[in-house]
């Protein structure tokens, strides 16, 4: 990790003169103690949390939240050894944001994969500290990216929780999809298991998988697991090897995602370690298929989630 020194980028970037460069906010942040700005990885501007109840990090790349830890956890929230931290490219693991579409989109024909909010930069509004909990704020306009009709807003509040919250603008008509694609460490997928989804209609984009499905018991991993269920509710993620439980809260979600590329997707997967799937699974927010969110000019969509852990 390296200490911003104040030289570097922080904000959006531009074209000037045919080159991409950097715009340096007019107004800095005012950061409180816990909150430093560094350069992470591949050179991106990150903000680095430390403070009384946490260690977190959310690159300005994606506002990717790439680090989670409630002091005295080890890390929630789970980072590929293998990711890129490249313009244009998605960080691998973290949480992702999914928007304005899901996958290849309802459509099946959307690209780049998960839209284009975790490819871009976002700027970085504000931060505070109140008691150990820190809020840091990021805003997305669209014009920037060459989509003046979307901005988005998204507040990364962290401390013994982590809360995200993911505002949505549109200034023309919108199917919206979208999703919080939150990667979680596990010690041992073959143990781990995920209640709160009984009874709940998923399809199954595995392959073979089938549209329509109920789930019977707690979803248990036995090769690749890509399941989107309608579920509105709770869920909590069992890690026995691990001794803890990981919940999840949410709203203005309708669907919730659970994804494990287990051996051959694994190893198809370039910024993915073959083995990594053992230690990781993701447990998504998401408002995607069926479940798409129809916006009128001018409406906006806010979505939240709130993971927290415990021991067993
Ligand atoms: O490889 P990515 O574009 O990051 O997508 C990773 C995964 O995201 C979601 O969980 C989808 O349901 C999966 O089908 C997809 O494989």
């Amino acid at each position: 990790m390296v200490a911003y020194d104040g030289v570097g980028p922080v904000g959006r970037r531009r074209r000037w003169r045919g080159r991409t460069v950097w715009r340096m906010d007019p107004r800095p942040v005012e950061l409180p103690d816990s909150v430093t700005l560094i350069t992470g990885q591949g050179n991106l501007p990150a903000v680095r949390v430390e403070s009384a109840r946490c260690t977190g990090e959310v690159y300005l790349h994606g506002a990717h939240v790439t680090d989670w830890a409630p002091s005295g956890q080890d890390p929630v929230i789970w980072l590929s050894e293998h990711s890129t931290f490249v313009p244009g490219r998605a960080i691998r693991g973290g949480i992702p944001l999914s928007a304005p579409w899901f996958a290849d989109g309802r459509t099946g024909d959307m690209t780049p994969a998960h839209g284009w909010f975790r490819t871009s930069t976002w700027e970085f509004t504000g931060a505070q500290d109140v008691d150990g909990t820190v809020s840091l704020a990021f805003h997305l306009d669209g014009a920037d990216v060459g989509h003046p009709t979307i901005s988005a807003d998204y507040v990364v509040e962290m401390g013994e929780e982590l809360t995200l919250e993911l505002a949505i603008t549109t200034q023309e008509p919108l199917v919206l999809e979208n999703a919080l694609h939150t990667y979680l460490a596990v010690a041992d997928i073959d143990a781990v298991s995920v209640r709160g989804l009984e009874g709940c209609h998923y399809v199954d984009k595995a392959p073979g998988g089938l549209p329509d499905n109920i789930q019977q018991g707690e979803v248990t991993f036995a090769g690749e697991t890509d399941r989107v269920y309608t579920h509105d509710g709770a869920a909590q993620v069992i890690d026995p090897a691990a001794g803890r439980l990981i919940s999840l809260t949410k709203s203005g979600s309708s669907k919730t995602v659970v994804w494990n590329p287990a051996v051959a997707k694994s190893a198809a997967m370039a910024d993915f370690g073959d083995e990594e799937w053992r230690g990781m699974m993701c447990l998504e927010v998401a408002n995607a298929l069926d479940g798409v969110i129809p916006l009128e000019a001018g409406g906006s969509h806010t979505m939240r989630a709130t993971y927290a852990v415990a021991s067993t």
